[in-house]
């Protein structure tokens, strides 16, 4: 059963629209990743889904309620991380979560919470006293205090260091299996492939891409990454068919290539005789990056969608 669908959601901003047309399922204790270049209409999305802005047309349900006209019952099931943090700097950490639990029919426990989200040092600490990626936990916190059945984090891991950032895919990854479903935006394409069942790609405000993360790189699968190390401009001499297909930096040779087998019997062919031992010779396909930009690319040039469907639940294609 999906908790969350979108039929047909538009928002209009007078005559830009923001968002077009876009809809999806998503089903209990999935985890979506929301991708999409800046300006692409996800955190618009996001807010019409938390009740925060009302759409222009479409049909929508969260947890079987309208998020508009939402009655209580269902914003005690939500968990919000926003993108701006809105603590209170005066209040410790543990004031500031006792204060939010109040808010909840069935909180968790604090000492819970806490732990969840590696804070148990911090509790007496003031908030505005904290790192920034500390608050970042401290929002993580209060989204989670009412044990939501739903949370939404919008750009959850911006301005985190990497350590930072995997404490709190950690604490994400704890919800997810504790059955939370999980809505969060992010720019950032490790987190999507790390957290997430289920990638949306959002460009110009349409849904271009709805699929699980392997399913999306395999949009583009006819291009396979080659990559070698090359000693000074050994690869001068490669065969044409390879020259062709070869970008270098910083001494990484980069094969971008369609038939894998012919180009690897090529590559060892010259290797052989050129004497080069293809130092750290690896092969893979195009990486989840790779395939976002050329989505995003694709869609930006309005030219043909790849001819894998990526189709998942309601009727979106790409
Ligand atoms: N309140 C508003 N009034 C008018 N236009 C708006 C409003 N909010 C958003 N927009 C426009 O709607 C479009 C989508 O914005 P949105 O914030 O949803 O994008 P986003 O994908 O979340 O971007 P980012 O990655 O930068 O957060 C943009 O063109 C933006 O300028």
């Amino acid at each position: 059963m999906a908790l969350i669908s979108a039929r047909g959601l538009t928002k209009s901003y007078g005559k830009h629209n923001a968002v077009t047309d876009v809809s999806f399922d998503i089903g209990e204790g999935e985890t979506v990743a929301m991708l999409g270049p800046n300006g692409a209409g996800k955190t618009t999305t996001v807010e019409i889904l938390e009740g925060f802005r009302e759409r222009t047309r479409g049909e929508i349900r969260v947890i079987d309620e309208d998020p508009w006209h939402a009655p209580q019952r269902l914003r005690a099931q939500l968990g919000f991380v926003l993108q701006a943090t809105s603590l209170e700097a005066e209040l410790s950490v543990l004031e500031t979560l006792q204060y939010y639990r109040a808010l909840f029919p069935n909180p968790r426990p604090v000492d819970e919470v806490l732990a969840m989200v590696g804070l148990e040092s911090e509790e007496k600490v003031r908030v505005g006293q904290l790192s920034g990626g500390q608050q970042r936990r401290v929002d993580l916190a209060v989204g989670i205090i009412g044990n939501p059945r739903v949370l939404f984090l919008d750009e959850p891991t911006t301005g985190l260091d990497p350590i930072a950032r995997r404490q709190l895919w950690g604490a994400v990854r704890t919800l997810k299996a504790g059955g939370t479903t999980v809505l969060l935006t992010t720019h950032y394409l490790e987190e999507a492939q790390e957290l997430a069942d289920t990638i949306m790609v959002l460009s110009d405000g349409k849904l271009v891409a709805h699929d699980s993360p392997a399913n999306i790189v395999q949009l583009f699968e006819s291009e396979t990454h080659i990559t070698f190390r090359a000693k000074g401009d050994s690869t001068a001499a490669l065969p044409t068919s390879l020259a062709e297909s070869a970008e270098t930096k910083d001494g990484l040779v980069t094969l971008k290539v369609g038939d894998v087998i012919p180009a690897l019997k090529g590559l060892l062919a010259w290797a052989d005789r050129h004497h080069s031992d293809l130092a750290g010779l690896t092969v893979n396909p195009a990486s989840l990056e790779e395939t976002y930009l050329n989505l995003i690319r694709q869609a930006e040039e309005g030219t043909a969608p790849p001819t894998k469907t990526t189709h998942r639940g309601a009727d979106t294609h790409v």
